[in-house]
């Protein structure tokens, strides 16, 4: 299938309104949760023209829920739906509620092999409301490069790769293989970046478990000085930063990683590259998460 891009993202949270000031105060996205479900408690976050990226629904538990792929037209949709039946992979059409609650055309959802769930979807319906952040934020990078990217958790590692590759259609942007300790018995856990678009990757996919069903989502601004002042924000509202200031040395992005109230981290962003032609690129293994900063231990703490 072919994936236009990641065009939205649901997560779970036992108290949405955190999600609401969150957003709000500290991503400075904004909060249109009153105009697009003023009769319940979830929560609708707004980033750029369209109406919504981030549902938050109530939930008995903190956690990521799932992602929401674009794909370009009917078509192309359709095509999706094909490949899923050929490969086996159970999904679910949406019903007119859901259809209408997400502002879409039509969608099915599915999960890969470690039940990450996935919504597949054509069609946004938009109404081209301006954003307006709430601190001033000028734009996120999004477009055709989607809402950021996600990296997910899947520990059954090969078969999920087969399903990201084959079925969803992602093609590698490049892998690393990571060790926690310098016990050199400890397995490698591969860590596995992937593109649907020119965004560097809309998807990664990490082989270890994680309770909050999510490793981090990133989002991207226009400029290294909203990465500083969110930084300032993050601080201001007692937020836990968990991994420090730094370039990445494969997507080259300068981004700093802080907790969210659903218990995944986020990564805030600016001067990620995009890659043109990736017919031209030759995947690589790093062997350093950056050129410089992210360090992760912070986190730990
Ligand atoms: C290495 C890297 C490149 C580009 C990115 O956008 C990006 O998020 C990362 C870091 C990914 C990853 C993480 O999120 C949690 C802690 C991880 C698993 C590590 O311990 C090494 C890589 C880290
Ligand atoms: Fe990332």
């Amino acid at each position: 299938m072919k994936i236009h891009s990641l065009g939205y993202i649901g997560v779970n949270c036992t108290d949405p309104a955190r999600w609401a000031h969150y957003g709000t105060q500290v991503l400075g996205m904004m909060d249109v949760s009153e105009q697009l479900s003023p009769n319940d408690d979830s929560v609708y976050l707004k980033m750029d023209d369209r109406p919504w990226r981030i549902v938050v629904n109530k939930s008995d538990s903190d956690g990521y829920a799932f992602s929401g792929w674009e794909v370009a037209g009917e078509d192309n949709f359709n095509e999706a739906l094909n490949t899923l039946e050929r490969h086996s992979i159970n999904f679910e059409r949406a019903s007119a509620d859901l259809l209408a609650q997400r502002r879409v055309q039509d969608l099915v959802s599915f999960s890969d092999p470690d039940g990450n769930r996935h919504e597949l979807y054509w069609g946004p319906i938009s109404d081209f409301g301006q954003f307006a952040s709430p601190v001033g934020i000028k734009q996120f990078i999004t477009g055709d490069q989607g809402f950021g990217h996600v990296v997910l958790p899947t520990p059954s590692f090969d078969g999920c790769l087969q399903f990201y590759k084959d079925v969803m259609g992602f093609d590698l942007s490049d892998l690393m293989k990571v060790r926690f300790t310098p016990d050199p018995n400890e397995p490698e856990k591969r860590l596995y970046f992937m593109h649907c678009n020119e965004r560097h990757h809309s998807l990664a996919i990490f082989e270890c478990p994680m309770p909050a069903g999510c490793v981090h989502v990133m989002v991207e601004t226009d400029r290294v000085d909203e990465v500083g002042r969110a930084m300032d924000r993050m601080k201001a509202h007692n937020v836990k930063l968990t991994g420090t200031l730094g370039r990445h040395a494969n997507d080259h992005m300068v981004s700093f990683y802080m907790a969210t109230p659903s218990g995944f981290m986020l990564e805030y962003g600016a001067e990620g590259r995009t890659v043109e032609d990736w017919s031209r690129y030759s995947p690589f293994q790093s062997t350093v998460n950056s050129f410089w900063g992210h360090d992760f231990s912070v986190g730990m703490e």
